[in-house]
């Protein structure tokens, strides 16, 4: 009955999706995205507490469902059903993004929301344990990596319930989490390609130090690949890659990296390093 592939575990404790809705914080003015609303448990706790909900759902049949529970009744007129795959369409205007995620599409959906524009009050979301894990994971911690950094600097991102296997149908294999996104207003000004070049380096290989990452020739490749013409846009003009490594690793340098592990990096100092490429441009606190 349910589709695998379309990551369909139903949530079937009421208390959960209670939960998740009052994390949410509606107000009777707000716009809801939900994101697969499946037979549509999750969408009448929402329906009763918000203006009007956007539920995006990829099985046709599960939309025909919802359209018939809801049919009739005094929250019908307050549900639109977009029909089709969320990560192939443009986001209608939302304020409040709810979603018992198909945690095939978790990450993609997570930057999907993070640089939609205009920035949203905020986004509870199930995942996977280990992806919310990830997300909200902080320098140090054997789970920092790209998807922290990158998510942190555009959001406050909150660790919010556990949820266990049972309370869904079928059970997935993994344990679950909801997590609450909540987007920076107004949002960092990184270029993100340039920035998530850099991150990408520095966490190459974890377990080297940030330098050392920065040191080998294939990133350095990588490097100058990125950040041409970051600089060069900036009035850096930089001809050799050779100035770029040295301008790297001097604020490196300074910034005390030579010793630490890349794991330890905390995203304000990478704020720091991208600063010190194009000091207009950056504004850090
Ligand atoms: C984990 S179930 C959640 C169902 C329901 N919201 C609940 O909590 O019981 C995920 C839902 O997302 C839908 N889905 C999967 N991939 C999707 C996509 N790319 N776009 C929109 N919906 C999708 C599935 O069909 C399914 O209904």
């Amino acid at each position: 009955m349910f589709n695998k592939s379309l990551g369909q575990h139903i949530l079937i404790n009421p208390l959960v999706s209670q939960g998740i809705v009052d994390k949410a914080g509606l107000k009777q003015t707000d716009t809801v995205l939900e994101v697969g609303p499946g037979t549509g448990n999750l969408t009448v706790k929402i329906l009763e507490q918000a203006k009007k909900v956007i539920a995006c759902e990829a099985d046709a049949r599960l939309a025909a469902e919802l359209t018939k529970r809801v049919q009739g009744g005094p929250l019908q007129h307050k549900l639109e059903i977009l029909h089709g795959d969320v990560m192939k369409r443009d986001l209608p205007f939302f304020d409040v993004c709810i979603s018992n995620t198909p945690y095939q599409i978790s990450s993609p959906l997570t930057f999907k929301l993070i640089f939609h524009r205009p920035i949203f009050r905020c986004a509870v979301l199930m995942f996977q344990r280990e992806f919310a894990l990830r997300l909200v994971a902080r320098p140090g911690d054997s789970l920092y990596g790209r998807l922290s950094v990158n998510s942190q600097l555009y959001a406050k991102v909150t660790h919010v319930m556990k949820v266990g296997k049972n309370n869904f149908k079928p059970p997935p294999n993994v344990e679950s989490s909801v997590v609450k996104i909540e987007p920076l207003n107004p949002p960092p000004p990184v270029d993100f390609e340039e920035w998530d070049g850099l991150v990408r380096i520095a966490f190459s290989r974890k377990h080297k130090t940030l330098a050392a990452n920065f040191k080998t020739t294939a990133t350095l490749q990588m490097l100058d690949q990125n950040y041409r013409t970051f600089c060069t846009a900036n009035e850096m003009v930089v001809e050799e890659g050779f100035q770029i490594k040295a301008a790297v690793l001097g604020v490196l340098t300074q910034l005390g990296y030579g010793e630490a592990r890349a794991s330890k990096m905390d995203v304000h100092d990478f704020l720091k390093l991208l600063a010190a490429f194009n000091d207009a441009r950056i504004h850090f606190c």
